[in-house]
């Protein structure tokens, strides 16, 4: 079902323009052209490991299978006419891939694992023309290649809200028991479209399962293989509370405990007082239906506005007044099972860590919130955040293998790695980029090794038989 699914992408020039006109500029003889991606080490930099994401996804939607054709190629041979006003397209060039390979690419992609987690300043994958007539193709997809840095990025900031999530849940509860439901996506209406809410959305699922961003769970689904990567459940709007009118308030809330009776429920309660609300309509009026919700029925109380930790403090204060609390095994308050928090607003990784040190400051477990993230989740990063590139490191001109790279005397920190590369677990057991092709000389003495090895082995069952 999933090659069924996978929709093939039109167009093969998703590039920017100047790289249409880069294999005049290549040495002559050149026949290959071999480069890899990273995400810079930055001195001092936060986020000091990357999580891996979203490669499966762009090679299945853009460059996997026959993504030439000839009437592709002349609408790409008019189109850059056009926008350049003179001939550069390499029309007899892509004209050989359809001949020589019936539309397919001739590329090597080599990469990490997905999911896998790596320190920066790692090659996480490199991409070589499997062919010399065809050194150009490595960095024409350069560009669509680079926009791994939206699902690495996403993928590594959700990790980055788990760790300081685990760190609290662990500290007040004494377990990490629910941590993949505690961050919730929130982020799909704030993203620039709907390719990257799949994208951003299926990256925060590698770490959490539990999202309202539709799109990740259906990328997940088709590009994956994964049927149902996350969880959401029944919850109010601010629409759905206010069209009751001001004066009805509290019949908007008993249609929530109504219409979904078991199951949690999420109701957002700050359309007009939040602190009233929690007092006077929750932990008065509706205090009774509230309190007959089962442990996994319960009902969820969303503040949505206000300083964030302020708010928090103060409503759980007053569902405490209203509901108690009990302590759990490791001295936090925790409220009744049937009662529990999310707030979705104003969180980012700076502002959860501040909320989830002010409730165990106040003696709270972290096990009686939840967090709603969006747009610091999904969108409030770019391809500097995590410093992500793609450079060529090696090429092969007139048969001849030449390690290459760039070294900026104006900014050492964009300096490439050189040579054919490699990442692997060294002996101390940390994972390196060895560079240099230095890998081809750890094979063949490796080889060399094994044989002699070998070799010793024979000769010794030699000697035992005479
Ligand atoms: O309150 C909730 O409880 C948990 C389920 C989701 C949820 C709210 N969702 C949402 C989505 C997009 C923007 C804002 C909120």
């Amino acid at each position: 079902t999933v090659n069924k699914t996978l929709i093939k992408c039109r167009e093969i020039h998703l590039l920017s323009s100047f790289q249409i006109t880069h294999y005049k500029q290549y040495p002559p003889n050149i026949s290959k052209v071999y480069s890899y991606f990273e995400c810079r080490h930055k001195k001092g930099g936060q986020y000091n490991e990357v999580v891996f994401f979203g490669l499966q996804y762009l090679l299945k939607k853009y460059l996997a299978g026959r993504v030439v054709t000839e009437e592709k190629i002349q609408e790409a041979k008019v189109f850059y006419q056009m926008h350049f006003k003179q001939s550069v397209f390499d029309e007899e060039g892509w004209r050989k891939v359809l001949e020589k390979y019936d539309g397919r690419l001739p590329i090597r992609i080599k990469a990490v694992p997905e999911g896998k987690i790596i320190p920066r300043g790692n090659v996480l994958f490199t991409v070589e023309n499997t062919d010399p007539d065809f050194f150009w193709l490595t960095n024409y997809i350069e560009t669509m290649l680079l926009q791994m840095w939206y699902p690495i990025t996403v993928a590594t900031i959700s990790r980055e809200f788990k760790k300081i999530l685990a760190k609290h849940l662990k500290a007040t509860s004494g377990s990490l028991e629910g941590l993949d439901l505690k961050l919730h996506d929130f982020g799909y209406r704030g993203v620039s479209s709907q390719e990257s809410a799949a994208l951003g959305g299926a990256a925060h699922l590698v770490n959490f399962c539990s999202t309202d961003t539709v799109a990740g769970l259906l990328m997940a689904q088709r590009y994956y293989a994964c049927p149902m990567a996350g969880f959401s459940i029944p919850a109010a709007e601010h629409s759905t509370i206010i069209s009751w009118g001001k004066s009805r308030e509290k019949d908007a809330f008993e249609c929530l405990l109504d219409q979904f009776p078991s199951g949690p429920v999420a109701v957002v309660s700050d359309s007009y007082d939040i602190f009233k609300a929690c007092k006077h309509i929750w932990g008065d009026k509706l205090k009774e239906r509230v309190m007959e919700r089962s442990e996994d029925s319960a009902l969820i109380i969303r503040p949505d506005s206000g300083d964030p930790a302020e708010t928090l403090i103060e409503v759980i204060k007053i569902l405490e007044e209203c509901f108690g609390c009990s302590q759990n095994s490791v001295g936090y308050k925790v409220l009744p099972s049937y009662l529990r928090i999310i707030q979705g607003d104003g969180i980012d990784l700076n502002s959860i860590n501040e909320i989830l040190e002010k409730l165990s400051d106040e003696g709270w477990s972290a096990e009686n919130v939840f967090f709603g993230c969006g747009s610091a989740l999904l969108q409030k990063i770019n391809r500097d955040t995590l410093n992500c590139a793609f450079k060529c490191s090696y090429v092969e001109t007139n048969g001849k293998g030449m390690d290459v790279y760039k070294q900026p005397v104006t900014d050492p920190s964009k300096g490439s790695k050189r040579g054919r590369l490699c990442l692997r677990r060294n002996s101390d057991g940390f994972i390196e980029t060895v560079e240099r092709g230095a890998v081809v000389l750890l094979r063949a003495l490796n080889r060399f090794r094994e044989r002699k090895r070998i070799y010793r082995k024979q000769t010794k069952f030699r000697q035992e038989q005479n």
